[in-house]
């Protein structure tokens, strides 16, 4: 199945295809990718391709490069130089049937605070030139989707932040695009809503077999995802499944709190032939099974321990490795970091 403004194309297929089974093109294809502004490089190069019907999560710190390369992937900026497709159209020669096959909920609201619920999504509706038929079934089944039903002839100034959130989505969703960008979809909401925003989420992608392409600063939706690029500085310094990406850490962390912290990293060193960081925090291995390690090092060591802690690796680790600092530091690149690097 195509959404509106999608075509298949028809390439060499692979041994055992079909022959004339369309190649359906990936939802986003941007290669060698650069935004300047005034001669500064705020997106350095960036090459990335999107699956039809992933969610994919670009992870990066304030200020990395997220909303530059996402207004030039929505055509709302145009790259220094690369290309990109989406959904098999460039955004360069065919702006228009890009637009049409995405939907958009940016940081900023868009909504009118002075109309209701369903007068903004028939707004919506008119901007895009959806036929009358089906209209009101369409707006029933966005606010439904997005739990906003009850509230449909709410004037959206009264909704709070969640509630404006999750009807942005459902606007964005109103056309049936097959690729929906979402541009820090939970900022400036607390823990609670954020979760329901993503249930929300996850039940437009059952539903609606959507391809989602959000920026995040929050570790734990990155990993709610198929599949993380991590931009620092402009340009993408790792990118694939959460799993894969905590796989190059590899090994877990073990934090030791001791009586002495610098004469039980000596024995660490000595008799376990491991090599700890000490910081103030205590004395940190990384090692490949930290449960293993735990009674070894508990029997072993003339010092007396009064904490373990034994952490499987983390995205934060993910992203230390790959920057050299944490995703809530504010520290430029090439800082150290206690971890040092992580691996
Ligand atoms: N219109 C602009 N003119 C000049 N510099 C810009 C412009 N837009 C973005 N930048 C710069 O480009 C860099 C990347 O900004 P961008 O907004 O893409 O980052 P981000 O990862 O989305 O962070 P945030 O979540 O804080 O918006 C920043 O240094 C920013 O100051």
């Amino acid at each position: 199945m195509f959404g509106a403004g999608q075509r298949a194309v028809r390439r060499p297929q692979p041994a055992g295809a079909p022959p004339d089974a369309p190649v359906v093109p990936p939802a986003v294809r941007a290669r060698g990718v650069v935004k300047s502004y005034g001669g500064r490089e705020a997106v350095r190069g960036i090459d990335l391709t999107v699956a039809q019907g992933e969610t994919f999560a670009f992870l990066g710190p304030n200020g990395a490069g997220k909303t530059t390369t996402i207004r030039m992937l929505c055509t709302l900026a145009a790259p220094s130089a690369g290309s990109i497709e989406i959904a098999g159209h460039d955004t360069r020669t065919a702006p228009r049937q890009v637009r049409r096959s995405l939907g958009l909920v940016f940081q900023e609201t868009t909504l009118d605070p002075e109309l209701t619920a369903e007068e903004n999504l028939r707004f919506h509706a008119d901007l895009y030139a959806l036929p009358a038929a089906g209209l009101g079934e369409r707006i029933d089944a966005m606010l439904g989707l997005l739990g906003l039903r009850e509230r449909r002839s709410s004037l959206v100034r009264t909704f709070s932040g969640g509630m404006q959130r999750r009807l942005e989505i459902a606007r964005g969703l109103m056309h049936r695009p097959r690729l929906l960008f979402l541009d820090e979809p939970t900022i400036g909401l607390d823990p609670q809503t954020r979760a329901q925003v993503w249930t929300h989420l996850a039940e437009v992608r059952r539903r609606e077999g959507t391809t989602v392409f959000l920026t995040t600063h929050y570790l734990d939706e990155a990993e709610q995802c198929d599949r993380i690029a991590i931009i620092d500085e402009g340009r993408i310094v790792a990118e694939g499944s959460p799993d894969a990406l905590k796989a190059v850490i590899g090994s877990d962390r073990v934090l030791l709190r001791t009586d002495d912290d610098e004469a039980a990293a000596a024995l660490l060193r000595g008799r376990f032939g491991l090599e700890p960081a000490v910081a103030d925090d205590g004395i940190t291995v990384r090692v490949p099974d930290g449960a293993r390690l735990v009674p070894m090092v508990c029997a072993g060591l003339d010092v007396a321990v009064y904490e373990v802690v034994v952490s499987r690796p983390s995205l934060d680790d993910v992203f230390l490795h790959f920057t050299g600092r944490g995703i809530r530091d504010d520290r430029p690149a090439g800082g150290t970091s206690e971890a040092g690097g992580g691996s």
